[in-house]
């Protein structure tokens, strides 16, 4: 029997180094808030603010500075350059009980040399250069919007993923790819990539991340990769999904928007655990009392709130809108947009929402799952938590700790279901996991499981 983590796992508050500015354009970042300010949060502000004028002019001296030693000083030419390392430590009495005073603290890479890290590993060119045999086609796991990502490993023979930049696309992408340095050297979560370092070296630069072994989730759905995964495993993703991105929207001091989440950027563990990835597009909003951001839009068409599209108001509950999307192709194994389709089909959660309505939501139900009374009905949970998470406006959708809870009490309906009926837990992992065959449409079945009445369009 698998083990039952917390219903929501929370991980140690990390003091928050928020300086958002370093990173941000002027006009790109309007903050609304409604809300009233107090005396002791505008100063607050103020002294935030400070901080990242203060940071923005250490970072444009220390990068002259790195500069002058990168073109004069030969014995530093094969270190790291252009250091993107400072922060500011900010907290007040109204956050922890026993402090009188406001703490700050500003800190950064104290190196004299051209070294370039956030203060989270210490890598040189040559040591990832080596560590993926110099960025060999043999490596490479993947292609992104601004780079190629490669499979790396270090001296001591743990594994990396090397993000490195396009050299073509990094000047569009540089704010992107500075954005997601900063925002994963943050934070700390087992259900978000880790950050180890970041480096430039002449015209490139890398981010080295933890290496996450099973591919994404959306090859997982496809077929491509793993065996399939059961209604069970599907569950237990979309959960951890639901952690990560909560602990984004309410477990640090400024809550992080992801603004990017969809099945390729949900990496899977050798264990079937979901890490969150990519956070080139997410933006860290530095007073929690607003409202929302006005930004540019950006995102991955099929996942992307309307009303967001509409209005360029970010919020958290754009990212609501995406994960409702995210469950809806887990049950379905369909893509959001799938243009083969016939036309009422294209748009996925369109579809599903309508067999939902219709009550056949059995119907939407990937064919490569097993069909038994549990999984149907967790199916169709999981559609109705769907379709209020895609509601026209944000005030209509939960917040995402509410999802990860309603997930819970899904999981746990199934696994109950599941046993009561003595039905043996779908696990590609349990070498007890009865035997099964391929059904007429190729998919593996066993009799308990039989799903006697599939429909016609399952059929080609
Ligand atoms: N940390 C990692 N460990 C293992 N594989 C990874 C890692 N990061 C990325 N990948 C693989 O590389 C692929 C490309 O990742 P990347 O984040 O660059 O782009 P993307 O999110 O797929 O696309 P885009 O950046 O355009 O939104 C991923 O889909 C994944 O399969």
């Amino acid at each position: 029997m698998k083990k039952t983590p917390s219903p929501l796992y929370q991980p140690s508050r990390r003091k928050q180094n928020a300086n958002p500015q370093l990173f941000a354009t002027n006009n790109d970042t309007t903050r609304h808030n409604p809300k009233t300010n107090s005396a002791l949060r505008s100063f607050k502000y103020a002294v935030k603010k400070c901080a990242a004028v203060f940071s923005l002019f250490l970072y444009g001296k220390r990068k002259s500075d790195s500069n002058v030693v990168g073109s004069d000083d030969r014995k530093n030419t094969s270190k790291i350059r252009g250091v993107v390392s400072s922060s500011t430590d900010l907290s007040s009495e109204s956050n922890t009980k026993n402090s009188s005073k406001w703490k700050f603290s500003y800190s950064y890479a104290s190196s004299s040399t051209a070294s370039g890290q956030l203060g989270i590993g210490n890598f040189s060119f040559e040591e990832i250069y080596k560590s993926t045999a110099k960025f060999s086609p043999d490596n490479e796991i993947g292609q992104g919007g601004f780079g190629t990502v490669y499979k790396g490993k270090l001296k001591d023979g743990s594994l990396v993923a090397v993000k490195r930049a396009k050299k073509e696309v990094i000047h569009n992408h540089l704010f992107e790819f500075k954005n997601e340095i900063y925002t994963l050297s943050q934070i700390e979560h087992r259900n978000l990539v880790r950050l180890y370092g970041y480096l430039e070296h002449g015209d490139e630069k890398i981010i080295v991340v933890e290496y996450v072994g099973n591919g994404n989730l959306r090859e997982h759905l496809d077929g491509i990769r793993g065996e399939g995964l059961e209604i069970g495993e599907r569950l237990d993703i979309a959960i951890d999904v639901a952690h990560a991105i909560t602990y984004l929207h309410m477990y640090t001091d400024n809550p992080i928007i992801h603004r990017d989440i969809k099945a390729s950027n949900i990496l899977i563990t050798e264990k079937l655990k979901a890490k969150v990835a990519d956070f080139g597009f997410a933006r860290l909003s530095d007073d929690p009392t607003a409202t929302h951001i006005s930004t540019q839009v950006k995102g991955t068409a099929g996942y992307m709130d309307p009303e967001y599209l509409r209005t360029y108001q970010l919020t958290e509950k754009s990212d609501v809108y995406s994960f409702g999307v995210l469950l809806v192709e887990m049950m379905t194994g369909r893509h959001p947009i799938e243009p083969k389709r016939p036309i009422d089909e294209r748009v996925t959660i369109r579809w599903a929402m309508k067999m939902l309505k219709q009550g056949d939501s059995v119907f939407a139900m990937d064919p490569r799952l097993r069909r038994n009374p549990a999984s149907i009905k967790a199916v169709k949970q999981v559609l109705k938590l769907a379709l209020q998470c895609v509601a026209p406006t944000k005030q209509s959708r939960p917040p995402m700790k509410n999802c990860a809870e309603v997930l819970w009490e899904i999981r746990k309906i199934f696994r109950d279901e599941a046993y009561s009926g003595h039905l043996p837990l779908p696990s590609h992992h349990s070498a007890n996991f009865p035997q099964r065959e391929k059904n007429k449409f190729g998919i593996e079945d066993n009799d308990s499981y039989k799903f006697t009445s599939v429909p016609n369009h399952f059929r080609s």
